[in-house]
Protein backbone atom coordinates (compact mmCIF):
# COMPACT_ATOMS: atom_id res chain seq x y z
CA UNK A 1 0.00 0.00 0.00
CA UNK A 2 1.30 3.50 -1.38
CA UNK A 3 -0.43 5.14 1.39
CA UNK A 4 -2.69 4.77 4.56
CA UNK A 5 -4.25 7.73 5.93
CA UNK A 6 -6.36 7.62 9.04
CA UNK A 7 -9.00 10.49 9.51
CA UNK A 8 -7.81 12.32 12.86
CA UNK A 9 -11.49 13.63 13.32
CA UNK A 10 -13.57 9.93 13.35
CA UNK A 11 -13.16 9.43 17.41
CA UNK A 12 -16.63 9.03 19.02
CA UNK A 13 -15.89 12.44 20.52
CA UNK A 14 -16.33 14.19 17.39
CA UNK A 15 -18.91 17.11 16.54
CA UNK A 16 -20.44 15.08 13.90
CA UNK A 17 -21.14 11.81 15.75
CA UNK A 18 -21.83 13.31 19.20
CA UNK A 19 -24.94 14.89 16.74
CA UNK A 20 -25.68 11.76 15.45
CA UNK A 21 -25.38 12.46 12.10
CA UNK A 22 -23.43 9.37 11.89
CA UNK A 23 -24.90 6.46 13.94
CA UNK A 24 -22.45 4.55 15.91
CA UNK A 25 -24.52 1.95 16.25
CA UNK A 26 -24.29 1.49 12.33
CA UNK A 27 -22.10 -1.57 11.31
CA UNK A 28 -18.82 -1.12 9.77
CA UNK A 29 -18.83 -1.37 6.32
CA UNK A 30 -15.69 -0.96 3.26
CA UNK A 31 -16.19 0.72 0.51
CA UNK A 32 -13.90 0.28 -2.10
CA UNK A 33 -13.88 2.70 -5.12
CA UNK A 34 -11.94 1.26 -8.39
CA UNK A 35 -11.06 4.16 -11.06
CA UNK A 36 -10.99 7.02 -7.81
CA UNK A 37 -8.93 9.67 -9.29
CA UNK A 38 -10.94 10.34 -12.32
CA UNK A 39 -13.47 12.35 -13.39
CA UNK A 40 -16.29 10.72 -11.86
CA UNK A 41 -14.21 9.14 -8.96
CA UNK A 42 -13.07 11.94 -6.79
CA UNK A 43 -16.46 13.43 -6.62
CA UNK A 44 -17.97 10.09 -5.61
CA UNK A 45 -15.10 9.49 -2.90
CA UNK A 46 -16.09 12.59 -1.50
CA UNK A 47 -19.17 11.98 -1.34
CA UNK A 48 -18.62 8.34 -0.17
CA UNK A 49 -16.43 10.34 2.66
CA UNK A 50 -19.88 12.16 3.47
CA UNK A 51 -21.52 8.65 4.03
CA UNK A 52 -22.30 8.08 7.81
CA UNK A 53 -22.42 4.50 7.01
CA UNK A 54 -19.39 3.98 5.46
CA UNK A 55 -16.32 3.01 8.03
CA UNK A 56 -13.49 2.57 5.47
CA UNK A 57 -13.02 3.80 2.20
CA UNK A 58 -10.73 2.46 0.50
CA UNK A 59 -9.41 4.30 -3.00
CA UNK A 60 -7.70 2.45 -5.82
CA UNK A 61 -6.43 4.12 -9.34
CA UNK A 62 -4.02 3.18 -11.97
CA UNK A 63 -2.31 6.18 -10.93
CA UNK A 64 -2.78 9.98 -8.94
CA UNK A 65 -4.65 7.82 -5.93
CA UNK A 66 -2.48 9.21 -2.98
CA UNK A 67 -3.75 12.47 -3.30
CA UNK A 68 -6.58 12.00 -4.04
CA UNK A 69 -6.69 9.58 -0.59
CA UNK A 70 -4.80 12.09 1.36
CA UNK A 71 -7.12 15.15 0.34
CA UNK A 72 -10.33 13.35 1.15
CA UNK A 73 -9.12 11.77 4.14
CA UNK A 74 -8.59 15.45 5.90
CA UNK A 75 -12.77 15.36 6.07
CA UNK A 76 -13.71 14.92 9.60
CA UNK A 77 -16.75 12.15 9.04
CA UNK A 78 -16.28 8.72 10.14
CA UNK A 79 -14.53 6.66 7.60
CA UNK A 80 -11.23 6.12 7.63
CA UNK A 81 -9.61 6.68 4.15
CA UNK A 82 -6.62 4.10 2.38
CA UNK A 83 -5.12 5.30 -0.98
CA UNK A 84 -3.92 2.47 -3.45
CA UNK A 85 -2.34 2.58 -6.55
CA UNK A 86 -1.18 0.53 -9.48
CA UNK A 87 -2.20 -3.54 -9.59
CA UNK A 88 0.22 -4.56 -6.99
CA UNK A 89 -2.31 -2.96 -4.46
CA UNK A 90 -5.76 -3.64 -5.77
CA UNK A 91 -5.78 -6.93 -3.43
CA UNK A 92 -4.92 -4.71 -0.49
CA UNK A 93 -7.94 -2.04 -1.56
CA UNK A 94 -10.35 -5.26 -2.33
CA UNK A 95 -9.60 -7.22 0.41
CA UNK A 96 -12.92 -6.94 2.88
CA UNK A 97 -15.20 -4.66 0.78
CA UNK A 98 -18.79 -4.87 1.58
CA UNK A 99 -19.34 -2.71 -1.84
CA UNK A 100 -17.33 -2.10 -4.84
CA UNK A 101 -17.68 1.07 -6.87
CA UNK A 102 -16.46 0.42 -10.31
CA UNK A 103 -16.25 3.91 -12.48
CA UNK A 104 -12.89 2.56 -13.94
CA UNK A 105 -12.11 3.22 -18.07
CA UNK A 106 -12.71 5.97 -20.58
CA UNK A 107 -15.55 8.34 -20.53
CA UNK A 108 -17.09 9.27 -24.65
CA UNK A 109 -16.15 12.05 -26.63
CA UNK A 110 -18.76 14.07 -29.02
CA UNK A 111 -19.65 11.98 -31.94
CA UNK A 112 -18.74 8.36 -29.62
CA UNK A 113 -21.48 6.05 -28.74
CA UNK A 114 -21.27 4.70 -25.29
CA UNK A 115 -20.11 1.13 -27.27
CA UNK A 116 -17.64 2.88 -28.81
CA UNK A 117 -15.80 2.62 -25.28
CA UNK A 118 -16.09 -1.40 -25.68
CA UNK A 119 -12.85 -1.99 -26.55
CA UNK A 120 -11.27 -0.38 -23.94
CA UNK A 121 -13.16 -0.99 -21.09
CA UNK A 122 -14.69 -4.46 -21.50
CA UNK A 123 -10.47 -5.26 -21.00
CA UNK A 124 -10.54 -2.99 -17.77
CA UNK A 125 -13.40 -4.16 -16.13
CA UNK A 126 -12.70 -7.91 -16.96
CA UNK A 127 -9.45 -7.43 -15.11
CA UNK A 128 -11.21 -5.65 -12.01
CA UNK A 129 -13.76 -8.30 -11.81
CA UNK A 130 -11.22 -10.89 -11.32
CA UNK A 131 -9.61 -9.34 -8.81
CA UNK A 132 -13.30 -8.92 -6.81
CA UNK A 133 -13.94 -12.54 -7.40
CA UNK A 134 -10.32 -12.95 -5.66
CA UNK A 135 -10.29 -10.75 -2.62
CA UNK A 136 -13.73 -9.77 -2.01
CA UNK A 137 -16.47 -12.18 -3.54
CA UNK A 138 -18.89 -11.28 -1.09
CA UNK A 139 -19.20 -7.88 -2.32
CA UNK A 140 -21.78 -5.48 -3.94
CA UNK A 141 -20.97 -4.70 -7.50
CA UNK A 142 -21.56 -1.46 -8.90
CA UNK A 143 -20.83 -1.62 -11.93
CA UNK A 144 -21.28 2.64 -13.50
CA UNK A 145 -17.80 1.72 -16.64
CA UNK A 146 -19.88 1.92 -19.78
CA UNK A 147 -21.31 0.18 -21.94
CA UNK A 148 -23.33 -1.05 -18.94
CA UNK A 149 -25.37 -2.69 -21.13
CA UNK A 150 -22.35 -5.00 -21.97
CA UNK A 151 -19.65 -4.67 -19.16
CA UNK A 152 -22.67 -6.37 -16.50
CA UNK A 153 -22.95 -8.93 -18.40
CA UNK A 154 -18.64 -9.53 -18.98
CA UNK A 155 -18.83 -9.33 -14.91
CA UNK A 156 -21.27 -11.88 -14.52
CA UNK A 157 -19.33 -13.95 -16.58
CA UNK A 158 -16.18 -13.21 -14.80
CA UNK A 159 -18.01 -14.34 -11.92
CA UNK A 160 -19.23 -17.77 -12.70
CA UNK A 161 -15.87 -18.60 -14.01
CA UNK A 162 -14.12 -18.15 -11.00
CA UNK A 163 -17.00 -19.97 -9.30
CA UNK A 164 -18.42 -16.70 -7.12
CA UNK A 165 -21.46 -15.53 -9.39
CA UNK A 166 -24.55 -14.05 -6.94
CA UNK A 167 -26.67 -12.18 -9.26
CA UNK A 168 -28.43 -10.65 -5.95
CA UNK A 169 -24.61 -8.87 -6.07
CA UNK A 170 -24.04 -7.73 -9.33
CA UNK A 171 -25.60 -3.98 -10.10
CA UNK A 172 -25.58 -1.67 -13.50
CA UNK A 173 -25.73 1.94 -11.97
CA UNK A 174 -28.17 3.01 -14.07
CA UNK A 175 -29.49 5.94 -11.08
CA UNK A 176 -28.30 9.17 -13.00
CA UNK A 177 -30.97 8.15 -15.86
CA UNK A 178 -33.27 8.38 -12.95
CA UNK A 179 -32.09 11.44 -11.53
CA UNK A 180 -32.57 13.00 -14.70
CA UNK A 181 -35.89 11.98 -15.09
CA UNK A 182 -36.65 13.17 -12.12
CA UNK A 183 -35.14 16.72 -13.12
CA UNK A 184 -36.69 16.92 -16.62
CA UNK A 185 -40.18 16.20 -15.67
CA UNK A 186 -40.43 18.00 -12.41
CA UNK A 187 -39.78 21.40 -14.43
CA UNK A 188 -42.30 20.52 -17.23
CA UNK A 189 -44.45 18.86 -14.79
CA UNK A 190 -43.62 22.23 -12.19
CA UNK A 191 -43.69 19.92 -9.30
CA UNK A 192 -41.29 20.12 -6.72
CA UNK A 193 -38.00 18.15 -7.71
CA UNK A 194 -37.92 16.67 -3.62
CA UNK A 195 -41.21 14.84 -4.45
CA UNK A 196 -40.69 13.19 -7.90
CA UNK A 197 -40.52 9.49 -8.30
CA UNK A 198 -39.78 8.36 -11.86
CA UNK A 199 -38.77 5.08 -13.13
CA UNK A 200 -36.27 4.13 -15.45
CA UNK A 201 -36.61 0.47 -16.78
CA UNK A 202 -34.33 -1.15 -20.07
CA UNK A 203 -30.63 -0.10 -19.97
CA UNK A 204 -27.99 2.29 -20.06
CA UNK A 205 -27.65 3.77 -24.00
CA UNK A 206 -29.87 5.53 -26.19
CA UNK A 207 -32.96 4.15 -26.79
CA UNK A 208 -32.54 1.45 -23.90
CA UNK A 209 -33.12 4.07 -21.42
CA UNK A 210 -37.38 4.03 -20.89
CA UNK A 211 -38.19 6.03 -18.39
CA UNK A 212 -42.11 5.35 -17.10
CA UNK A 213 -43.39 9.13 -16.90
CA UNK A 214 -46.79 7.13 -17.28
CA UNK A 215 -45.87 5.96 -13.72
CA UNK A 216 -44.30 9.55 -12.37
CA UNK A 217 -45.63 11.24 -9.00
CA UNK A 218 -46.77 13.49 -8.53
CA UNK A 219 -49.12 13.43 -11.25
CA UNK A 220 -49.49 15.98 -13.84
CA UNK A 221 -51.41 16.16 -17.53
CA UNK A 222 -48.64 15.95 -19.65
CA UNK A 223 -49.37 16.12 -23.15
CA UNK A 224 -48.18 13.41 -25.52
CA UNK A 225 -45.83 15.74 -27.35
CA UNK A 226 -44.38 16.62 -24.03
CA UNK A 227 -43.72 12.71 -22.71
CA UNK A 228 -41.74 12.59 -25.86
CA UNK A 229 -39.99 15.20 -25.60
CA UNK A 230 -39.24 14.42 -21.96
CA UNK A 231 -38.41 10.31 -22.83
CA UNK A 232 -35.45 11.69 -25.75
CA UNK A 233 -34.17 14.31 -23.55
CA UNK A 234 -33.90 11.23 -20.84
CA UNK A 235 -32.68 8.99 -23.36
CA UNK A 236 -30.27 11.66 -24.95
CA UNK A 237 -29.38 13.27 -21.25
CA UNK A 238 -25.46 11.52 -21.60
CA UNK A 239 -25.09 13.14 -25.20
CA UNK A 240 -26.41 16.36 -23.56
CA UNK A 241 -23.24 16.24 -20.92
CA UNK A 242 -20.69 15.33 -23.65
CA UNK A 243 -21.60 17.56 -26.41
CA UNK A 244 -21.46 20.40 -23.51
CA UNK A 245 -18.36 19.24 -22.53
CA UNK A 246 -17.18 19.40 -25.84
CA UNK A 247 -14.13 17.06 -26.00
CA UNK A 248 -13.44 16.71 -22.09
CA UNK A 249 -15.29 13.95 -21.32
CA UNK A 250 -18.90 13.11 -20.16
CA UNK A 251 -21.01 13.38 -16.97
CA UNK A 252 -18.96 13.04 -13.61
CA UNK A 253 -20.74 15.37 -10.94
CA UNK A 254 -24.38 14.19 -11.61
CA UNK A 255 -22.56 10.53 -11.73
CA UNK A 256 -20.99 10.82 -8.71
CA UNK A 257 -24.29 12.24 -6.91
CA UNK A 258 -25.83 9.43 -8.79
CA UNK A 259 -23.35 6.52 -7.60
CA UNK A 260 -23.36 8.01 -4.40
CA UNK A 261 -26.69 6.97 -4.07
CA UNK A 262 -26.67 4.07 -5.09
CA UNK A 263 -24.29 2.98 -3.14
CA UNK A 264 -25.59 4.41 0.04
CA UNK A 265 -29.15 2.54 -1.05
CA UNK A 266 -27.37 -1.24 -1.25
CA UNK A 267 -25.45 0.11 2.12
CA UNK A 268 -29.12 0.69 3.55
CA UNK A 269 -30.07 -2.58 2.46
CA UNK A 270 -27.06 -4.31 3.75
CA UNK A 271 -27.99 -3.44 7.01
CA UNK A 272 -31.03 -4.51 7.49
CA UNK A 273 -33.02 -0.91 6.46
CA UNK A 274 -36.69 -1.69 5.15
CA UNK A 275 -38.59 -0.73 2.02
CA UNK A 276 -34.76 0.34 0.27
CA UNK A 277 -35.91 0.54 -3.52
CA UNK A 278 -33.97 1.75 -6.61
CA UNK A 279 -34.02 1.47 -10.32
CA UNK A 280 -30.94 -0.90 -11.00
CA UNK A 281 -29.64 -3.36 -14.31
CA UNK A 282 -29.39 -6.52 -12.94
CA UNK A 283 -30.34 -10.41 -13.94
CA UNK A 284 -33.75 -10.53 -14.42
CA UNK A 285 -36.11 -12.56 -15.37
CA UNK A 286 -39.29 -10.10 -15.56
CA UNK A 287 -38.57 -9.96 -19.87
CA UNK A 288 -36.88 -12.48 -21.79
CA UNK A 289 -33.61 -10.60 -21.81
CA UNK A 290 -31.19 -11.76 -19.26
CA UNK A 291 -30.37 -8.11 -17.33
CA UNK A 292 -33.00 -5.31 -17.39
CA UNK A 293 -33.25 -2.61 -15.41
CA UNK A 294 -36.05 -2.23 -13.07
CA UNK A 295 -37.03 -1.40 -9.77
CA UNK A 296 -35.02 -4.00 -7.08
CA UNK A 297 -35.69 -4.18 -3.76
CA UNK A 298 -32.28 -3.95 -1.78
CA UNK A 299 -31.73 -6.08 1.00
CA UNK A 300 -28.78 -7.44 3.07
CA UNK A 301 -28.04 -10.13 0.46
CA UNK A 302 -28.19 -7.10 -2.24
CA UNK A 303 -31.25 -7.85 -4.48
CA UNK A 304 -33.67 -9.41 -2.37
CA UNK A 305 -36.70 -8.67 -5.16
CA UNK A 306 -36.87 -7.46 -8.77
CA UNK A 307 -39.69 -5.45 -9.16
CA UNK A 308 -42.02 -5.93 -12.54
CA UNK A 309 -42.83 -3.39 -14.80
CA UNK A 310 -46.07 -2.18 -13.92
CA UNK A 311 -49.03 -0.76 -16.19
CA UNK A 312 -47.30 0.37 -19.58
CA UNK A 313 -48.64 3.20 -21.72
CA UNK A 314 -48.81 2.17 -25.60
CA UNK A 315 -46.00 4.52 -25.73
CA UNK A 316 -43.90 2.63 -23.23
CA UNK A 317 -44.82 -0.95 -24.72
CA UNK A 318 -43.98 0.51 -28.22
CA UNK A 319 -40.35 2.01 -26.48
CA UNK A 320 -40.22 -1.71 -24.82
CA UNK A 321 -40.16 -3.51 -27.60
CA UNK A 322 -38.16 -1.40 -29.49
CA UNK A 323 -35.41 -1.50 -27.04
CA UNK A 324 -35.18 -5.62 -26.84
CA UNK A 325 -33.16 -6.36 -29.90
CA UNK A 326 -30.44 -3.53 -28.92
CA UNK A 327 -30.01 -4.30 -25.17
CA UNK A 328 -29.92 -8.42 -26.58
CA UNK A 329 -26.99 -8.06 -28.79
CA UNK A 330 -25.15 -5.51 -25.78
CA UNK A 331 -25.70 -8.30 -23.50
CA UNK A 332 -24.79 -11.11 -26.03
CA UNK A 333 -21.35 -8.89 -27.03
CA UNK A 334 -20.36 -8.59 -23.28
CA UNK A 335 -21.16 -12.26 -22.80
CA UNK A 336 -18.81 -13.07 -26.11
CA UNK A 337 -15.73 -11.01 -24.85
CA UNK A 338 -15.86 -12.52 -21.23
CA UNK A 339 -15.45 -15.97 -22.78
CA UNK A 340 -13.06 -14.99 -25.68
N1 LIG B 1 -23.29 4.46 -15.60
C1 LIG B 1 -23.40 5.74 -15.86
O1 LIG B 1 -24.47 6.32 -15.77
C2 LIG B 1 -22.19 6.54 -16.24
C3 LIG B 1 -22.24 7.95 -16.17
C4 LIG B 1 -21.10 8.66 -16.50
C5 LIG B 1 -19.94 8.01 -16.92
N2 LIG B 1 -19.94 6.65 -16.96
C6 LIG B 1 -18.73 5.92 -17.35
O2 LIG B 1 -17.81 5.92 -16.26
C7 LIG B 1 -16.48 5.70 -16.76
C8 LIG B 1 -15.51 6.68 -16.11
O3 LIG B 1 -15.82 7.99 -16.50
P1 LIG B 1 -14.92 9.23 -15.98
O4 LIG B 1 -15.53 10.46 -16.54
O5 LIG B 1 -14.68 9.12 -14.53
O6 LIG B 1 -13.55 8.91 -16.75
P2 LIG B 1 -12.06 9.43 -16.37
O7 LIG B 1 -11.19 9.14 -17.53
O8 LIG B 1 -12.13 10.82 -15.86
O9 LIG B 1 -11.66 8.50 -15.14
C9 LIG B 1 -11.50 7.14 -15.28
C10 LIG B 1 -10.48 6.68 -14.29
O10 LIG B 1 -10.35 5.26 -14.44
C11 LIG B 1 -8.99 4.98 -14.21
N3 LIG B 1 -8.64 3.66 -14.73
C12 LIG B 1 -8.36 3.28 -15.98
N4 LIG B 1 -8.05 1.97 -16.03
C13 LIG B 1 -8.15 1.52 -14.75
C14 LIG B 1 -7.95 0.27 -14.14
N5 LIG B 1 -7.58 -0.80 -14.82
N6 LIG B 1 -8.13 0.20 -12.80
C15 LIG B 1 -8.51 1.26 -12.08
N7 LIG B 1 -8.71 2.47 -12.61
C16 LIG B 1 -8.53 2.60 -13.93
C17 LIG B 1 -8.22 6.11 -14.88
O11 LIG B 1 -6.89 6.18 -14.39
C18 LIG B 1 -9.09 7.29 -14.48
O12 LIG B 1 -8.63 7.88 -13.28
C19 LIG B 1 -16.60 5.83 -18.27
O13 LIG B 1 -16.64 4.55 -18.85
C20 LIG B 1 -17.93 6.52 -18.48
O14 LIG B 1 -18.51 6.26 -19.72
C21 LIG B 1 -21.03 5.92 -16.63
O1 LIG C 1 -23.15 9.46 -21.74
C1 LIG C 1 -22.12 8.94 -21.34
O2 LIG C 1 -21.25 8.51 -22.10
C2 LIG C 1 -21.86 8.83 -19.86
C3 LIG C 1 -23.01 8.28 -19.08
O3 LIG C 1 -23.41 7.02 -19.53
C4 LIG C 1 -24.18 9.21 -18.98
O4 LIG C 1 -25.31 8.77 -19.14
O5 LIG C 1 -23.94 10.41 -18.73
Amino acid sequence: MLRSIKSLTTSPSSHILRRGYASEAAPDRKVAVLGAAGGIGQPLALLMKLNPLVSSLALYDIANTPGVAADVSHINTRSEVSGYSGEAELGKALEGADVVIIPAGVPRKPGMTRDDLFNINAGIVKGLCQAIAKYCPQALVNMISNPVNSTVPIAAEVFKKAGTYDPKRLFGVTTLDVVRAKTFYAGKAKVPVAEVNVPVVGGHAGITILPLFSQATPKANLSDAEITALTKRTQDGGTEVVEAKAGKGSATLSMAYAGAIFADACLKGLNGAPDVVECSYVQSTITELPFFASKVRLGKNGVEEVLGLGPLSDYEKEGLEKLKPQLQSSIEKGIKFANQ
